[in-house]
């Protein structure tokens, strides 16, 4: 079949050496184009992810009554941008990896499951409102190893992905032909036992960030 998109991606071989890792290719899919990649987050990075985000979505609990969805029953918070070295460093690294400046980013997610807890399947491209500085690629990092279940499903393609520690999977959806976008509907599946905790960076078409 021949590829008829241009990415955003550039992905050669099973290797992409950004300024301070090496991160490895060790699944890809073309079209729409998905990649699992290895070593993006070393194992203390990601700890350090999870001590900080654990303590605030603790806060957050106390303070304020969150907008209770059936579409995603974990919970979630934002760093603020390059609040700190370790999110600037990851920031970084995201940015060269996805191949878009992180004047283009969204702040750095992160999603805890809970067993039992589990992401519908969704667009991460909005489909009414602010369209035209939409969204157009998602890096979704592992943060830990699930003991069974939480997988990345796109159910479309009938594709899995396992979430594995300092792993993570990237799709874009900037295609022309809608289509190609709509493939990359995916979910996180049930988590069924342990937890699970991921750290989600989504770009956009546009300048987003006024720096
Ligand atoms: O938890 C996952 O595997 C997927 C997360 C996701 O879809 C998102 O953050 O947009
Ligand atoms: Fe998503």
């Amino acid at each position: 079949m021949a590829i008829i998109e241009q990415t955003i991606f550039n992905s050669f071989g099973n290797k992409i050496i950004t300024k301070d890792k090496e991160i490895h290719v060790v699944g890809k899919m073309d079209e729409p184009l998905i990649l699992i990649l290895d070593n993006v987050l070393s194992y203390k990075e990601c700890d350090a992810l999870i001590d900080l985000a654990n303590n605030r979505m603790k806060r957050a609990k106390i303070g304020k009554s969150r907008v209770v969805s059936n579409i995603r029953t974990s919970s979630n918070m934002f760093f603020e941008e390059s609040e700190n070295e370790l999110i600037q460093k990851i920031e970084t690294r995201v940015s060269e990896l996805m191949n878009i400046p992180i004047s283009h980013a969204e702040p750095l997610q992160i999603l805890h499951y809970k067993a039992g807890e589990q992401y519908h399947p969704h667009f991460d491209y909005f489909t009414s409102g602010n369209v035209v500085n939409n969204r157009i690629s998602t890096l979704v990092m592992y943060l830990n190893d699930v003991e069974k279940g939480g997988e990345t499903y796109f159910p479309s393609l009938r594709f899995t992905v396992t979430p594995k520690k300092g792993s993570a999977v990237y799709f874009e959806y900037f295609y022309n032909e809608n289509r190609l976008n709509e493939l990359t509907l995916h979910a996180g599946n049930l988590v069924e036992v342990g937890e699970k905790w991921v750290a989600t960076q989504w770009m956009r078409r546009q300048r987003h960030r006024n720096i």
